[in-house]
């Protein structure tokens, strides 16, 4: 695979406020990253970096080149966080203008169309709705047919079917090898489709993996059953971390299901109700950026 984005030791402060420090990683042609991280913790700083609108402190390169190199523009399309509501522009106009700047720009018509937007195309920007707005933009990102795109919180304002939408799109332009950073609050959308995620917490990147690696990096299963037997013979089982019981039912959560399940082979014909539950997406990520979880303790559950 060949290397599009090589970061080494970036920071970049907003004058005395440190906002990333010592970030690397790299992105990879044809992938698709989530990058997720709460509020302000530096995901859209990152992405004007490698836009070259914000210098940062280290090394980085953007197709072999320097962040905002002439030669990136036709290469990278952009959906920011905020849509324009340019005066007196319609669609169709704003589409026509942006694709006279490439040579490789698609036909407006026909993206407007792929889009489900043609009903649009002379509707000016100020009476769109947000999530027509939103929608608007992604044409915009996707007008120059470019090579990677970088996608700010594409989704929010999204009615359910555009959403959907949203997301074949996606799948059909990975399936066309293009490279694709989200942002995305969406946890449950981002599993679906992501190669990579990178997990951002006060600047620093504290996961870059699969999901499958960080579920099991971070691997915790909850096994909930009914039984006769009593509480105590539960507790000191292998893998398990945790124990409870309620009024009908006994949860335990386990590092690993198989030596737990393997220790309990004897007793499964008296274990009712057993429902095995992986934690999603959004439970690792609540877990690894809730406050008070120390870097360091984040470090050694995600092996970076
Ligand atoms: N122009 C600016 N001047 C000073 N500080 C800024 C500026 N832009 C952002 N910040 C600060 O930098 C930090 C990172 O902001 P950034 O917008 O990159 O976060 P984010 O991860 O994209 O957040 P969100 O999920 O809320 O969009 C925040 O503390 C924010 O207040």
């Amino acid at each position: 695979m060949q290397t599009l984005i090589q970061a080494k030791q970036l920071s970049f402060s907003y004058g005395s406020k440190k906002v990333l420090t010592d970030i690397n990683f790299e992105i990879y042609s044809g992938e698709i990253i989530g990058l997720i991280g709460e509020n302000g913790a530096g995901k859209t700083t990152l992405l004007n970096i490698l836009l070259g609108s914000y210098k940062a402190d280290g090394q980085l390169h953007v197709f072999g080149r320097q962040p905002g190199n002439k030669l990136n523009k036709a290469l990278i399309g952009v959906m920011p966080q905020n849509d324009m509501r340019l005066q007196s522009v319609t669609v169709a106009d704003l589409l026509t203008e942006v694709a006279a700047c490439y040579e490789t720009s698609l036909n407006p018509k026909e993206v407007l169309r792929d889009l489900q937007l043609s009903d649009l195309a002379r509707m000016r920007l100020t009476r769109l709705s947000g999530g027509q707005l939103r929608r608007v933009s992604f044409a915009i990102a996707l007008i120059s047919n470019p090579e990677v795109l970088f996608l700010d919180e594409p989704t929010v304002g999204l009615d359910v079917n555009a959403r959907q939408d949203f997301w074949r799109r996606i799948a059909l332009l990975k399936q066309q090898g293009k490279t694709i950073v989200i942002i995305n609050h969406y946890l449950n959308e981002i599993e679906d489709v992501a190669d990579r995620i990178l997990i951002m917490k006060n600047g620093q990147f504290v996961f870059q993996g699969s999901l499958g690696q960080l579920q099991q990096n971070f691997r915790q299963v909850k096994m909930t059953f009914q039984t006769r037997l009593p509480f105590s013979h539960f507790q000191s089982l292998p893998a398990v971390i945790k124990s409870d019981q309620t009024a009908d039912s006994i949860q335990l959560v386990t590092t690993s299901e198989d030596q737990t399940l393997a220790a309990l082979s004897t007793d499964l014909p008296q274990l009712h109700h057993l429902r095995i539950e992986q934690k999603s997406l959004e439970d690792i990520f609540i877990a690894l950026t809730r406050k008070g979880h120390t870097d360091e303790s984040i470090q050694k559950a995600t092996r970076i």
